[in-house]
């Protein structure tokens, strides 16, 4: 049997990073990986096939350029999916042929199979062929993932029933879809969609749709997608989706039948850990296959770790592999930095994009946090005029008295990028003050950040004109 410092299960964000961190403090690691999974979810199925799709559908319909040469335009009249797919191949083989080598060239060694405890420190790794090996460890760190979640009253057939992971292999670009669920999955792909001409009709239980992210820009996004002729059903659930010879029926739990060409059901995700036998470990797992952790990412078995998505929220690659290292680093007693905090930004890849950090106006309300907001709009900027894009906005929200940065909000073209600069400034304790005083390069779009400030310092000089005038002085009765 070999016996390791650590072995990681899943080569996802999560494991490789652990895997990779192990290996640079020294120690001895192996990662196990199932056939053609390697880089997880994340390369194979889920963050890079859709975020490189996403590009390909706004480079070939040419969404992004028509506010400059016409509503008209498009480099490409009839899009296939072998023109979106074969983008998307080009930049998987590329990233898988990154991480082999990143773990070739750390002395990680990959294991080929699927994993299952036997006892809480021993492994077993299955082949293909049924072939197997035992392997035992210190240290042992989770990163299985997840899967997209298949109920059974949903006709998954994977042509035109879909998930999300099926959806990369469809045919052709249907004429109409339902899309299941307005989480991010859902609706990143319901915007791709859209963009291609797609008729698309979302079905969400809830109210409303991204109700972590900030009220102003979901309507934004919720207008720019409606010019794309998307329909929204909130406060709709799906009952059962059928498979017919001339097309799909989705029933909601109100009577409506919804036709449609192909249907996508992205309403959530099950931990992987029904193969893992992890109770020969010790461990136990929730209905939705989540493992709970400790903030130093122990499970209850001290020398196990999970990481990733199969610890659930935020379940994003990007905190996956913060994760990864965070635990390798407890594991082998190296110090890390403060807690993983409020400040991780999200971006949400829609078309256009949105991304933010820290707090939302509306949780601050509800703390009774005075606040201030500056907004900067893309087409009062001489950057976004050049790009065409004339709907981006930038906001931030600073703290009435202390003039802190609580929170940054971006919608538009580069949102996912911009956001970083709030966070670095929020993560030294900056103020609105550092943003109006600093120098951005101009014409760009990180200038919205000199220019929200701005308009939020005027209105607090505003309230400070009125309370400096002197004491206050009811009217009379
Ligand atoms: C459509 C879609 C789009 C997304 N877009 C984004 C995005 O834009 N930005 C972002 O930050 N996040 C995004 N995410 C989320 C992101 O992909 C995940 O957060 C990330 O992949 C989680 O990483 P992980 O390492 O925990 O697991 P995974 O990437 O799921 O990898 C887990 C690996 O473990 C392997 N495994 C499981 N069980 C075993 C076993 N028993 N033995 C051996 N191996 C096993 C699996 O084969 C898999 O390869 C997206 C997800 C989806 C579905
Ligand atoms: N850009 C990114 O960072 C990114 C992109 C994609 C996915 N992800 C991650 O992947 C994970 C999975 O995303 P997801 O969108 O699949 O799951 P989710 O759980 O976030 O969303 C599922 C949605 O479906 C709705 N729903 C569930 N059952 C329904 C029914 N029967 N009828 C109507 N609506 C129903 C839910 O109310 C929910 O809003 C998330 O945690 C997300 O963070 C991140």
């Amino acid at each position: 049997m070999d016996s390791y410092d650590m072995i990681v299960i899943g080569s996802g964000p999560a494991g490789q990073k652990a895997a990779i961190a192990a290996a640079k403090l020294g120690r001895r690691a192996a990662i196990v990986e199932r056939k053609d999974m390697v880089g997880g979810v994340c390369i194979n199925t889920g963050t890079i096939p859709s975020k490189t799709l996403r590009e390909a559908v706004l480079y070939l319909t040419g969404l992004n350029q028509r506010e400059l040469y016409g509503q008209s335009y498009r480099v490409k009249q009839d899009i296939t999916i072998a023109d979106l797919s074969s983008r998307t191949q080009h930049v998987i083989a590329r990233e898988i042929d990154v991480i082999r080598n990143q773990l070739a060239r750390n002395h990680v060694h990959m294991y080929v199979g699927t994993a299952r405890f036997i006892t809480p420190r021993t492994i077993v790794v299955t082949n293909e062929a049924g072939n197997s090996v035992e392997l035992s460890a210190d240290k042992i760190v989770i990163a299985v993932g997840t899967k997209p979640a298949h109920p059974s009253t949903v006709e998954f057939d994977g042509e035109t029933i879909v998930d999300s992971d099926q959806i990369l292999s469809i045919a052709k670009v249907p004429s109409s879809m339902v899309v299941v669920g307005a989480g991010v999955v859902g609706i990143e792909y319901a915007s791709m969609f859209a963009a291609l001409g797609t008729k698309v009709t979302i079905v969400e239980r809830r109210p409303t749709m991204l109700d972590f992210c900030d009220k102003e820009i979901i309507e934004a996004l919720q207008y720019q997608l409606r010019e794309l002729a998307v329909t929204f059903r909130y406060s709709e659930t799906v009952r059962e989706v059928q498979r017919h010879p001339a097309g799909t029926l989705t029933v909601l739990e109100s009577g409506k039948r919804i036709p449609a060409d192909t249907v996508l059901y992205s309403a959530g995700r099950q931990g992987l850990t029904d193969e893992l036998n992890i109770a020969a470990a010790g461990l136990g797992a929730s209905d939705r296959g989540k493992i709970e952790v400790n903030e130093n990412l122990q499970t209850e078995v001290e020398h196990i770790y999970a990481v990733g998505d199969v610890i659930g929220f935020p379940a994003l690659a990007a905190t996956a592999m913060e994760q990864g290292r965070r635990a390798a680093y407890h594991a082998f007693n190296e110090p890390v930095g403060n807690k993983l905090g409020d400040l991780q930004p999200i971006g949400i890849y829609t078309i256009p994009e949105l991304s933010f950090v820290g707090r939302t106006e509306e949780s601050l309300t509800s703390a009774n946090v005075p606040f201030e907001v500056g907004v900067s709009r893309y087409r009062e900027l001489a950057r976004g005029a050049i790009l065409g894009d004339s709907y981006g906005m930038l906001k931030i929200l600073v703290h009435a008295e202390s003039r802190e940065l609580l929170g940054v909000h971006v919608f538009g073209t580069n949102a996912t990028e911009l956001v970083h600069i709030g966070q670095m400034v929020m993560g030294c304790g900056g103020t609105v003050d550092y943003l109006v005083d600093t120098v951005f390069n101009y014409p760009t779009l990180a200038e919205s950040y000199k220019v929200a400030a701005l308009d939020a310092v005027n209105k607090m000089r505003a309230i400070a004109k009125v309370t400096q005038t002197g004491p206050y002085h009811p009217l009379p009765e």
